[in-house]
């Protein structure tokens, strides 16, 4: 356990001897260049990995996904893509936000096309490019419905759909289940994994529910801290968490309390 590079590299690289699809090297973050937010964390998320990074409100895991997408500067250190530095430059990761953000104004497939839009691509290319996705996001016939007519559930898997669409490998996700019910918010999880696995993205998930990331995760960090009250946040350690033959409810199971008992002691 620890929060060193090495470490990071090592549990990252899975022994395959591959820059990790994503890379956090000894960042150090703050908004107002004097306050320090997050103090030298390291830590990676390797190619097709689903990785949560745990911790308690305000201890600054929104501050870190921003770096990592470039859309701030580190104090210091390094952000790095596939081994390539990335730091401080946007537009290479993917970033789904904590509400599913849809226009209300747009209809689903318009929704789902605006990144390509924004990026210069053809309306009638961006359509033909989603419009297969539908029906493999579970979304058939609901082209052209507006988002105040899809569940939340639904609205979500729009969103995710929109985010892949904006083409990167890499997927950071800022509570993307917090605001959808209990029941549902267990379905979208398990559906975004098996989506994920399916489509072979690395995800880095943020979050403060532990039941959530352990579920999730093949390894969860945990961040601790109180940056407001002066003391900036670590990572506090890393769980690996064995999912075994991955049938059944893993919630049920010993190595899921394991898991849990582990990432709660490091949260103190
Ligand atoms: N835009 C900003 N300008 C100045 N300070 C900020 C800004 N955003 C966040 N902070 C401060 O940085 C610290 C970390 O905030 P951050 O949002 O990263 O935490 P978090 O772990 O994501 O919290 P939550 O789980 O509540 O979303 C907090 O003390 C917060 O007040």
């Amino acid at each position: 356990m620890g929060a060193g590079v090495t470490a990071a590299e090592k549990n990252a690289a899975s022994g395959t001897g591959h820059a990790p699809a994503l890379e956090a090297r000894s960042l150090t973050l703050s908004w107002d260049g004097q306050t320090t937010v997050v103090d030298r964390i390291s830590l990676a998320v390797a190619a097709g990995e689903v990785v949560c990074l745990v911790g308690r409100s305000g201890c600054g895991k929104t501050t870190i996904l921003h770096a990592l997408s470039g859309l701030t500067r580190p104090l210091s250190g390094q952000v790095l893509l596939h081994g390539e530095d990335i730091t401080g430059t946007p537009g290479h990761v993917s970033y789904m936000l904590q509400k599913d953000l849809l226009l209300p104004s747009r209809r689903i497939i318009d929704n789902v096309c605006l990144p390509m839009l924004l990026a210069g691509v053809p309306r009638a290319e961006a359509r033909a490019k989603a419009e297969p996705l539908f029906e493999r996001f579970g979304l058939a016939g609901t082209e052209e419905k507006w988002p105040a007519e899809l569940s939340g559930g639904m609205r979500q898997r729009a969103a995710f759909m929109r985010t892949y669409l904006m083409g990167a490998d890499v997927t950071l996700l800022d509570e993307p289940f917090s605001a959808l019910d209990a029941i549902t918010r267990v379905e979208v999880r398990r559906w975004f994994c098996d989506m994920a696995r399916e489509l072979g993205l690395s995800a880095l998930v943020i979050t403060h529910d532990v039941d959530e990331a352990v579920s999730m995760a093949s390894r969860v960090y945990v961040l601790a801290g109180r940056p407001s009250e002066g003391e900036p946040s670590h990572i506090a350690g890393e769980v690996r968490v064995d999912h075994g033959t991955g049938k059944g409810d893993f919630a049920l199971t010993p190595e899921f309390l394991a898991a849990k008992r582990e990432v709660l002691a490091l949260l103190g």
